[in-house]
């Protein structure tokens, strides 16, 4: 049985399970659940619980580690999942990707010192080596990939590489480390995704729940400038 195969058989009218990332994009999609009009209790908010019913909205939710939200959705052991655009693109599992629900917004970009100049074998550090290296490639240039898994901007300050490829939001990090930001690779959003299996057994909860969704968003403040 394949991955999308899994979660199949009987979920008909099952809660919808629905992986969560925990951390930055909580705050934010648990705010947009509920302008969606599903209640998520704000106890959820603090909660050490893993998995959290909510049968008054027909859901169930997955607190997840968020570079595993697309692991779960292909699993189908969660329908569909919330997701940063750049663990979508690093991850590259077999979903659906949805919505783009406009939350959690920064941009992937090479970074470096002020002062850096091009040498013979670069090293890029990232946490997000497959994006990397893609771009790299696809910029004719020849790099290489060291994974990190956080404090990304310290690599090019102790010498560990050449520049690095990292999110910038605010840009303060960068500020503050006296980094620069030399081009940007693509922005980035939070995503709604899919069990393709889930996607068809489950069609008229999970597009219920795109509608009600897509409403918060067209709602918000500079929606659709
Ligand atoms: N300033 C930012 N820096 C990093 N990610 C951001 C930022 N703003 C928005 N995001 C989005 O939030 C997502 C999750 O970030 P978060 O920092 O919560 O998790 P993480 O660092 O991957 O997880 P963990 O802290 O559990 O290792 C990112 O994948 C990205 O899509
Ligand atoms: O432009 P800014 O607003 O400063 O945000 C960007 C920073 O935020 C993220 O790090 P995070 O806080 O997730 O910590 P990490 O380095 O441990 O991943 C990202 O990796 C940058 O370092």
């Amino acid at each position: 049985m394949n991955p999308n195969e899994l979660q199949a058989a009987g979920s008909g009218r099952e809660l919808l399970k629905v992986a969560m990332p925990k951390g930055r994009i909580y705050k934010v999609a648990s705010n947009l659940f509920r302008e969606a009009g599903v209640p998520i209790p704000s106890d959820f908010d603090d909660t050490r619980k893993l998995i959290i019913e909510l049968p008054e909205a027909g859901m169930s939710f997955i607190m997840a580690k968020p570079v595993d939200v697309p692991t779960y959705v292909e699993y189908g052991v969660a329908d569909i999942g919330i997701v940063g655009k750049d663990v979508l693109m690093e991850e590259n599992k077999d979903v659906y990707e949805l919505l783009d629900l406009g939350i959690a917004k920064c941009r992937m970009s090479v970074i470096g010192l002020p002062d850096w100049k091009p040498v013979i074998h670069p090293r890029v550090a990232t946490k997000y080596p497959s994006v990397a290296s893609q771009y790299f490639r696809e910029q004719g240039q020849q790099v290489e990939v060291i994974k990190l898994n956080g404090s990304i901007e310290l690599a090019p300050l102790i010498g560990l590489a050449d520049r690095i490829v990292d999110m910038v939001e605010t840009g303060q990090t960068l500020r503050e480390n006296g980094l620069v930001e030399m081009e940007t690779i693509f922005g980035i959003t939070s995503r709604l995704i899919a069990n393709r299996v889930s996607y068809r057994m489950k069609n008229e909860a999970i597009q219920s729940l795109c509608d009600k969704l897509q409403h918060a968003i067209a709602a918000k403040p500079g929606a659709g400038v």
